[in-house]
This record gives structure tokens, C-alpha cells and sequence, in this order.
């Protein structure tokens, strides 16, 4: 995958469009060039986008109304419209209504591609960064930034496996300690009486076997982060010690007096309902609100279906270089099966069943079958290879039944069972026909724009590729 930040670009002069797109293309940026507010609404919906530059004046939908439906759809992607000369009020009309920035026409490309630079969100599908395609998602990312520019403490809540230290990781990599050490510890996984004295640190025979002095955690991440993961399940006599680090910002290794100032920022996480479990006085109160103060969560991956596939790529772009063999894609009903699964492991469930079908898996693609989803129970069984043609008034009755639920974007909601019926219907059908979308309108009895309109929910879900 491309590692470019791609950008939209909306123009309806064609000299000017081809003059940004060249100015875009030679600074290595992916370019796409339209002409109308309409066909670049058309091609937000079937590929990501970076970045959308739009002039304001144009036939059909102008720029501010662009922008509007932009953001609407798209609420943290950056719009810069382009003005003409000497329309203040454009301008600020376009900087009311949401646009990051406008260019006032005649511009130099110096000036373009700082505007742009200015304003792109660091990449995200780089390899470490979180996977983030779902809007809901995305805002999350983008909270994620902001905190990092802060010192804040941040607490991350998340079912498990939901990629909760994954956004730990990307927080101290957005922030100014990146330089600094990032020190993980999970306070579930270390037994009661040793977590003190791993966080803190103890001098030699400050308890049976301290045998040497050892730094703590904290002080191991000094000038850096510290993740204290897992920490609804520390327990409560050590949570008035770490309330201390917190608002003193020094610790006391056992067995000493001296204290150790610290700069360290603190991110905790956890899988529980913590407010529950201060309620249920497992967790004090106090140390909840100091944690919280700038807090974060992570959807379970059956509320962000397209995160979903894009995840699957990029665990499994990991896998096969790891492993040292060649790319492996997902074919069109495994991604269908993949956004179907309602993942109650999250993102590590995820993992493990494409570690399992990259194992069983002998070709060049992952289809439906290696991933043995259709097993768990409640699951509607994956297409078969070859499904006899349907007749076609039984999709184009569900199409429409389904159009007047179109609002409802959540999959596991009422009609679910039918929607991924009727993506099967499509998919198998656009198979049968070799691909062409008229004849599979046809052969379905529905509009060629009507056909249109699904495939692009399909790959919004990421049930089709780009
Ligand atoms: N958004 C993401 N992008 C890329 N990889 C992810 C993402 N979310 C999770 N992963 C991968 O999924 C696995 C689980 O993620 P992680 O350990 O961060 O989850 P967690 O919420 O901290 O889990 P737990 O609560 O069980 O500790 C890891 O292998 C991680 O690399």
C-alpha cells in the first residue's frame, strides 16, 4: 500500500486543474483531479482522501457547498477552498463554515504546497500508527494527536484487544517525548506484592532477595512515557501510592527516603467500566479523576466495521513479510465474511484467525473458507463459489426494502440478515457477469445508479477493494 498522502483535488478550469495536479504530483503527493463538487462527493466515496482543495466558484454545487457536505460526511477531513482575487467575503465565509484555510487566487505553488503541509495529519497508515478508517475512528486518532501535543494524563478505555496500547504507543510517538523511553507495564500480569517495587524501585535489602538496588518503571521512563495498562487492576492500597506519583510527580524507591523528581507522562487503560468499579469501591475515586483527566475510547471493533478490513491488510501485509512470503489479498467474500464476524476478541481475535488462514491458506489469496468464520455460531454461512444466478425480483425487492433503512449504518442492527444477503446477491452476481456493473443492473433489475450507490457502501465497508 502506498505510504502517499493523497488529495482531491476540485476544479472546474481545466488548466488550473491540470497546474495543481502537476504542482501535487511533483511534490509526490497521489492526486486526484475532478471537476464538479458533485463527482468529488462521488469520489470521496470510493477511495480515502488525505485532503480536499476545492475552488469556490463553479457550476452545479459550489465550493461552500462542497465543504458543508464534506464535513458532514467527513468531519475531520481538511477542506481549503480557493478564492478569487479580492473576495474577502468568500474567504471568510469559507473559514466560518469549517474550511482549515483558503488560497486566494493567483498562487504560488510555494504557497500550495505549505498550505497543505500545514494542515495534512501526520500519515497514519504508516506501519506502527493505528489503523483508523471508521469516522468515529479517525476523531479518535485525532483527539489522540492533540492530547500528545499536551502533557496531560490520559486514560484509554477499551474491551479487550481493542488496540487500546497500540493508541498508547502512537500518543508518545505524536509527542514531544518521543525521544524518550516509552515503558509498558501491565499491572495485571505482575503479582501483587512485586508491582511496588517494580514500579517504584527498591534499594538493596529493602525486602528478602533485594539484592541489588534497582530503578522502578517511573524511573525508568523519566523524560518519557510510562503506560500503566491494565490498572482497574491494581490493587487499592497501591493506587494511593501511585495518586502520590501523580500529583507530587517524584517517587520513593522502597527502602529509601530520597526522593526522585520525575518527568514522566502517565497513560493508564483499562477494559472496564472504571467509574463501575469506583462505584463499586474497587477503585478510588480520587485517582479516577486524576487518570481522567483527558479520557479516550476505543470502539469494539463490531461498532467500526471499516475499520475492519483495512486492519485485516495491514496485520496481514505483517504476517507474510515477517514470515518472507509474498503478498497475500483477501478476496472479495472473505472481506464480506470479515465485516460480517462480530469480533467479541476485537482486533487480537482479528490477528489469530488470519494467522490461522495465512497457515492454511496455499494460494495467493485469502478466501471466505481459510478464515472458518461461518462456523461460529449466528453466523449466516459465507456465499458458496459458484451461487446459482438469483431470480432476479427477490434483490430487487430486498434493494428496496433496504433503501429505507439506509440511514441505519449499524450492520449488527435490525436487517442486518438481509443486507449481507443482499452483498452476497451483488458480489455474486457482479461475478457471474464478469465484473460489468450494467448487466449485473440488469440481471438484478435494479438502476445502474442504484447498483452504484451499493457498491460504494460495499467498499466503505470494505467489502470490495478500491
Ligand atoms: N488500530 C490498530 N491498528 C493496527 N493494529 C492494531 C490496531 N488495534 C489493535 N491492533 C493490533 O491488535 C493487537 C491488540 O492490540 P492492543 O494490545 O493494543 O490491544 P489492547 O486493547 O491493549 O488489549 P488488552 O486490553 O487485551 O491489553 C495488537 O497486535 C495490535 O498490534
Amino acid at each position: 500500500m502506498s505510504d502517499k498522502a493523497s488529495i482531491l483535488v476540485v476544479e472546474d478550469n481545466p488548466e488550473l486543474r491540470e497546474a495543481l495536479s502537476d504542482t501535487l504530483e511533483y511534490a509526490d503527493y497521489r492526486v486526484m483531479a475532478v471537476d464538479s463538487g458533485e463527482a468529488a462527493l462521488e469520489a470521496l466515496a470510493d477511495r480515502p482522501v488525505d485532503m480536499v482543495i476545492s475552488d469556490i466558484n463553479m457550476d452545479g454545487m459550489d465550493g461552500h457547498e462542497l465543504l458543508q457536505q464534506v464535513r458532514a460526511r467527513f468531519p475531520v477531513m481538511p477542506v481549503v477552498l480557493i478564492t478569487a482575487f479580492g473576495s474577502v467575503g468568500s474567504s471568510v465565509r469559507a473559514m466560518r463554515e469549517g474550511a482549515v484555510d483558503y488560497l486566494l487566487k493567483p498562487f504560488k505553488p510555494e504557497h500550495l504546497l505549505a498550505t497543505i503541509e500545514k494542515y495534512l495529519a501526520p500519515r497514519v497508515n504508516g506501519s506502527n500508527d493505528p489503523v483508523a478508517v471508521e469516522p468515529a475512528s479517525q476523531q479518535l486518532l485525532s483527539l489522540a494527536r492533540k492530547v500528545a501535543r499536551s502533557d496531560a494524563t490520559v486514560l484509554i478505555s477499551g474491551e479487550s484487544g481493542t488496540g487500546k496500547e497500540v493508541l498508547a504507543q502512537f500518543i508518545h510517538r505524536q509527542s514531544a517525548r518521543a525521544d524518550g523511553p516509552f515503558i509498558a507495564i501491565n499491572c495485571a500480569a505482575i503479582p501483587e506484592n512485586m508491582l511496588e517495587a517494580t514500579l517504584f524501585g527498591h534499594e538493596k535489602g529493602s525486602f528478602t532477595g533485594a539484592y541489588q538496588s534497582s530503578p522502578g518503571k517511573f524511573e525508568q521512563a523519566d523524560g518519557g512515557t510510562i503506560l500503566l495498562d491494565e490498572i482497574s487492576e491494581m490493587d487499592i492500597g497501591l493506587q494511593a501510592k501511585i495518586l502520590r506519583v501523580l500529583q507530587e510527580r517524584e517517587v520513593e524507591r522502597l527502602g529509601s527516603r530520597k526522593t526522585i523528581k520525575l518527568d514522566v507522562r502517565v497513560i493508564a487503560t483499562t477494559n472496564r467500566d472504571l467509574r463501575q468499579h469506583v462505584r463499586d469501591g474497587k477503585f478510588r475515586e480520587d485517582l479516577y479523576y486524576r487518570l481522567s483527566v483527558f479520557p479516550l475510547a476505543w470502539h469494539p471493533l463490531r461498532s467500526r466495521r471499516q475499520d475492519i478490513v483495512p486492519l485485516a491488510e495491514r496485520l496481514l501485509d505483517q504476517h507474510t513479510s515477517r514470515m518472507g512470503r509474498t503478498a497475500v489479498r483477501l478476496d472479495s467474500e472473505a472481506r464480506l465474511a470479515l465485516t460480517q464476524h462480530d469480533w467479541p476478541g476485537n482486533v487480537r481475535e482479528l490477528d489469530n484467525v488470519l494467522q490461522r488462514a495465512l497457515i492454511i491458506q496455499d494460494g495467493s489469496a485469502i478466501t471466505a473458507s481459510c478464515l472458518g468464520l461461518n462456523m461460529d455460531a449466528g453466523q449466516a454461512p459465507a456465499a458458496p463459489e459458484h451461487q446459482p444466478l438469483p431470480n432476479a425480483s427477490v434483490p430487487a425487492e430486498s434493494i428496496g426494502l433496504i433503501e429505507q433503512n439506509e440511514g441505519d449504518a449499524d450492520l449488527s442492527a435490525l436487517g442486518n440478515d438481509l443486507k449481507q444477503r443482499e452483498f452476497q446477491i451483488i458480489l455474486s452476481t457482479l461475478k457471474q457477469q464478469g465484473g460489468r456493473r450494467k448487466e449485473t443492473a440488469e440481471v438484478l433489475g435494479v438502476s445502474a445508479r442504484t447498483l452504484r450507490y451499493k457498491l460504494a457502501r460495499m467498499r466503505d465497508l470494505g467489502i470490495l477493494g478500491s
